[in-house]
């Protein structure tokens, strides 16, 4: 029997918040997605210098964190793990670990806050020794098909352990259908939805992300590959430096799986592609220099709700230009924001969030 993953639909509307991202509205609270970090000391709350007024938070601070977040009006976060403690190998095993802050962080927040719609980021880059955020041939090179097989298994965890969305950040090809596969045989399909970042491109807009990552600065990360050191030497810009502790690559790049900024093209046919291997919700990431990607993935993809990623080094810009008097904060927040749900997204992926709780309070 062959699985018709095109016939499931109900994954992408199971939850309350699922069914208002199907229409386009104007700004209010319920578009809004907070990205958390979550690390694997259960009582850390640390601050992430690049990224002001964000936290790494261990699970047992998420009641406090995320409790008046929610009387104000939350309704959704996205996690991302930021595992400082476990031992990572070349197929990101620490991923899908039981006891693993992402699942253990699912568990508590589905317990504690019920109403609350509970996303996850799914990569593997955070767990690899290499820090790709697939499996690699013994050449360096993205090995496909058993990338996509190991999110979609790493995916499938999460969504048992209670996540309503899976979220693959990885532009691995193949891997949507892997996940939606994995979630219908399992008996998920109608019941996590799958957003997809669909045009995900190699931004240098992620600096402050990596840098969420960063425990101490180390150069004792990955020793798998005998190219590292050697690249490494000429790596040791004061930026890479600095990433070099994170999730970012130990060597190469991602340019041979997120989109070249130019590349409309591509990112146009990614999003297709998504759409036919069965996501429920498009994403474009980052959002400001990417605002005609997202109206073409409104005109591509109609019927679908659309994401935009405003990412951390967005985030960073404008907290900087208000810092340094170049204009209000509040204004620009909005700003920006609306010009995002302008080009056509209905959902936003935010660091703001918690001040739009505050701003859209009527
Ligand atoms: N796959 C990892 C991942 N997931 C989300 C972000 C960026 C998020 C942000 O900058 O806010 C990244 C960084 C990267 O691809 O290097
Ligand atoms: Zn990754
Ligand atoms: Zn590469």
């Amino acid at each position: 029997m062959t699985l018709d993953i095109s016939s499931v639909l109900q994954g992408g509307y199971n939850h309350p918040l699922s069914r208002q991202w199907q229409s386009r509205r104007g700004l209010d609270k319920s578009m809004f997605m907070y990205p958390i970090f979550i690390t694997d000391d259960p009582t850390a709350r640390v601050e992430i210098p690049s990224l002001p007024g964000q936290c790494r938070w261990g699970v047992d601070r998420l009641e406090g964190f995320i409790g008046p977040l929610s009387r104000k009006g939350l309704r959704s976060v996205i996690l991302f793990g930021v595992p400082l403690k476990c031992e990572k190998d070349a197929r990101g095993t620490p991923a899908d670990d039981p006891q693993g802050p992402v699942i253990l962080a699912i568990k508590k927040l589905r317990a504690l806050f019920p109403a609350l719609f509970v996303a996850t980021d799914v990569c593997l880059c955070e767990y690899t020794s290499h820090g790709h955020c697939g499996i690699l041939h013994q050449d360096g090179t993205i090995d496909a098909a058993p990338s996509a097989e190991r999110i979609a298994e790493v995916a499938l965890a999460y969504a048992q352990a209670g996540a309503h969305c899976v979220a693959p950040s990885d532009m691995m090809d193949g891997r949507v259908r892997a996940i939606k596969r994995k979630l219908v045989e399992s008996g998920l399909g109608n019941k996590c939805l799958l957003m997809s970042y669909s045009a995900k491109f190699a931004s240098g807009l992620y600096g402050p992300f990596r840098y969420t990552h960063t425990h101490i600065l180390s150069l004792s990360l990955s020793r798998t590959y005998a190219c590292v050191l050697l690249r490494r030497l000429s790596l040791l810009s004061s930026s890479h430096f600095r990433d070099a502790a994170g999730s970012a690559p130990s060597f190469g790049d991602r340019k041979c799986y997120q989109l070249p900024p130019g590349a409309k093209g591509l990112a146009r046919r990614a999003i297709q592609r998504d759409v036919t291997e069965g996501a429920d919700i498009i994403m474009v990431k980052p959002s400001l220099p990417y605002l005609d990607i997202l109206a073409d993935a409104a005109r591509l993809a109609p019927d679908y709700p659309l994401a935009a990623y405003q990412v951390s080094g967005e985030y960073a810009m404008v907290v900087a230009g208000a810092r340094a008097g170049v204009y209000d904060l509040r204004v620009m927040a909005f700003e920006t924001t609306e010009s995002i749900v302008r080009a056509g997204a209905t959902l936003i992926l935010s660091y703001f969030t918690p001040q739009f709780l505050d701003w859209l309070e009527a």
